[in-house]
């Protein structure tokens, strides 16, 4: 039985893997399946908010592994040190601080499954151990003098194609090899449209909100949006829009949707998503800033001709300050 047979339905259990019916989805789903089944390493690649951590997981819930621990890493979000520690484990005394003996995520996540989020990120350093780790099938803790096996499957995933980060001289290409041997490609949301409503009703059924029916012109509207956020940018949306509308109200129509009204909402968005910082964002909302300003410099500057002093009078600026926008101190 292949997975076309069994769409829609939850097959990862309590991970809330909504299943797709759009055929680019059947397709990735029936290769998951496939893998799921093996030992092998697996790449997942895909743009943000494709949903990349949720198919490790499916992928878990699908093997034989799927009653051992899921133990989830992102490779990019800390610094070298404390990664290694957290990925290795260590012996008490290695390192100052090191009181007592730590167990690492290789083997908290034994017989199970290890996911490496944002592997294209991971130093020199870590590649360099894990190549050897993959090769070996054992691992030290940091501080000791013996080996441990390493009996966790390993699923890597990157939103930047490992491919790219090698030509870019920043990933070994051995690593890539031994890391990609499955690969998932996990489409972009604008390729499977017809996945919207579904996952409208299942975003709802696990946010714990009230069915809602969309109008078709909602439906549309949702469907001419580009997502540059993918599915973690439309579950935001549909929240929000599920939030403000009237409790009484069952039907969404164009109108109510919560969309992105700018670019700068959008980016917000993409950025608060992706877990920034508050800084970060006001770095975001500067930069903006700056993108709006210098359009609308430029737009005056063709009217006048380039005549600098000109175009700051029209736009109530300093001759100083235009050029200051346009970098030109
Ligand atoms: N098929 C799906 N059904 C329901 N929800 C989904 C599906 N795929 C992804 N999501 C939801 O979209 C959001 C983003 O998913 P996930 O974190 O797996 O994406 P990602 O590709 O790993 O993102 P990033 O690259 O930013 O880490 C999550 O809230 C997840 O629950």
């Amino acid at each position: 039985m292949t997975v076309l047979d069994e769409t829609p339905v939850d097959l990862s259990a309590g991970v809330g893997m909504y299943v797709g019916k759009s055929p680019v989805m059947k397709e990735v789903l029936d290769l998951a399946f496939r893998w799921a089944k093996t030992d092998y390493q697996v790449l997942i690649e895909g743009e943000t908010g494709t949903g990349k951590e949720l198919m490790a997981r499916f992928l878990h819930h699908a093997s034989e592994r799927w009653d051992r621990p899921f133990v989830a890493v992102n490779c990019g979000a800390m610094a070298d040190s404390l990664l290694e520690s957290e990925l290795f484990g260590h012996e008490k005394g290695s390192f100052t601080g090191a009181h007592r003996d730590r167990k690492g995520l290789f083997e908290q996540a034994a017989g199970g499954t290890l996911f490496l989020d944002e592997i294209g990120e991971a130093s020199e350093a870590i590649q360099v151990k894990l190549l050897r780790i993959l090769e070996t099938k054992e691992f030290y803790r940091i501080g000791a003098e013996g080996s441990l096996p390493m009996t966790a499957r390993v699923i890597t995933a990157t939103h930047r194609p490992l491919r790219k980060r090698v030509e870019e001289g920043a990933f070994r290409e051995d690593l890539m090899f031994r890391l990609d041997v499955g690969k998932i490609t996990m489409p972009p949301l604008s390729k499977r449209l017809r996945d919207i409503p579904d996952l409208v009703v299942s975003l709802f059924q696990k946010e714990g909100l009230p069915e809602r029916t969309l109008t078709d012109q909602a439906l549309k509207r949702l469907e001419s949006h580009p997502w540059p956020g993918n599915i973690r940018e439309l579950n935001h949306v549909m929240i929000k829009t599920a939030v403000t509308l009237p409790a009484q109200q069952t039907i969404i129509d164009e109108g109510d949707l919560a969309l992105p009204e700018s670019r700068l909402d959008e980016r917000l968005l993409l950025n608060h998503e992706s877990d920034c910082t508050v800084p970060e964002l006001l770095e975001a909302v500067r930069l903006y800033e700056k993108e709006l300003i210098q359009a609308r410099i430029e737009t005056v500057l063709k009217e006048t001709s380039g005549d600098r002093k000109r175009a700051a009078e029209l736009l109530d600026l300093t001759e100083r300050k235009l050029r200051y926008w346009l970098n030109e101190k």
